[in-house]
């Protein structure tokens, strides 16, 4: 993933822009922690990211090429789990994610969904309707729902929130081996054992500057915060 002079806001120009221009490659097998104050941006750069928020200006590259949601090849390769709640309507958890996978054209999705039904802590829960569970339970879902498909891209908005301590642990030991399978994981986060566990590079955002960092001072960063 390489952006290049990336300005990103909700208006039409420049001037709109809600942080400063970010500059950053993250390669093949590395993981991003973009860390920052509230406030400071990082789910809008992670929108422009994955093509749900157009540039203000400056370029987004994904696999080397510009970034467009709409392509096949995009969403073949770009998993996400944003600041959302979302599910089927009507499905359970397991059709949920059984669906997921057989239209990403996983090839054996039942055995796959049931390990990660299992990973995610969610068996008890696996026939439940997405309404009937706790909100750190749908958080599970949506977190199994990113590894339950193809991905080389994987892009996180605070994949710590409403996960109890032992289901973020499981999550970083998660992300730790997608880095090692060559998958580049960008994620926005307030968690600093995720940082330093699983980022091997930090991009911090404030008012004045976006810049690259070590994970180590993007964690005092935090900590500071
Ligand atoms: N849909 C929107 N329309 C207009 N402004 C928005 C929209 N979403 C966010 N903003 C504003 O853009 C700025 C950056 O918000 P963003 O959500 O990217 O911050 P963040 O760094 O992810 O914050 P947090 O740590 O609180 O999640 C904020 O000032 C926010 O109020």
């Amino acid at each position: 993933m390489r952006a290049t002079s990336l300005l990103v806001g909700y208006g039409e120009s420049v001037d709109s822009a809600v942080c400063p221009p970010v500059t950053i490659e993250v390669p093949a097998g590395r993981a991003l922690a973009i860390v920052g104050a509230n406030g400071t941006g990082k789910s809008t750069l992670l929108r422009a990211f994955v093509g749900l928020l157009p540039a203000l200006s400056g370029r987004v590259e994904v696999l080397g090429r510009e970034v467009d949601e709409r392509e096949a090849s995009f969403r073949a390769a770009v998993s996400t789990v944003m600041d959302e709640d979302t599910s089927f309507p009507s499905l359970t958890v397991r059709e949920h994610l059984l669906l997921l996978a057989r239209g990403h054209g996983v090839s054996r999705a039942s055995a796959l969904v049931t390990e990660l039904i299992a990973e995610f802590g969610l068996t008890d829960r696996a026939a439940a309707m997405p309404t009937a569970l706790s909100s750190g339970q749908r958080r599970r879902m949506l977190l199994a729902s990113a590894f339950v498909r193809p991905r080389r891209v994987l892009v996180l908005d605070e994949p710590e929130q409403r996960l109890d301590a032992g289901m973020r642990d499981r999550l970083a030991q998660r992300l730790i081996a997608e880095r090692a399978d060559g998958v580049t994981v960008i994620m926005a986060t307030h968690d600093p054992a995720l940082v330093s566990t699983v980022a091997t590079e930090a991009l911090l955002i404030s008012e004045k500057a976006a810049r690259r960092t070590s994970p180590k001072d993007a964690v005092a960063a935090i900590e500071a915060l």
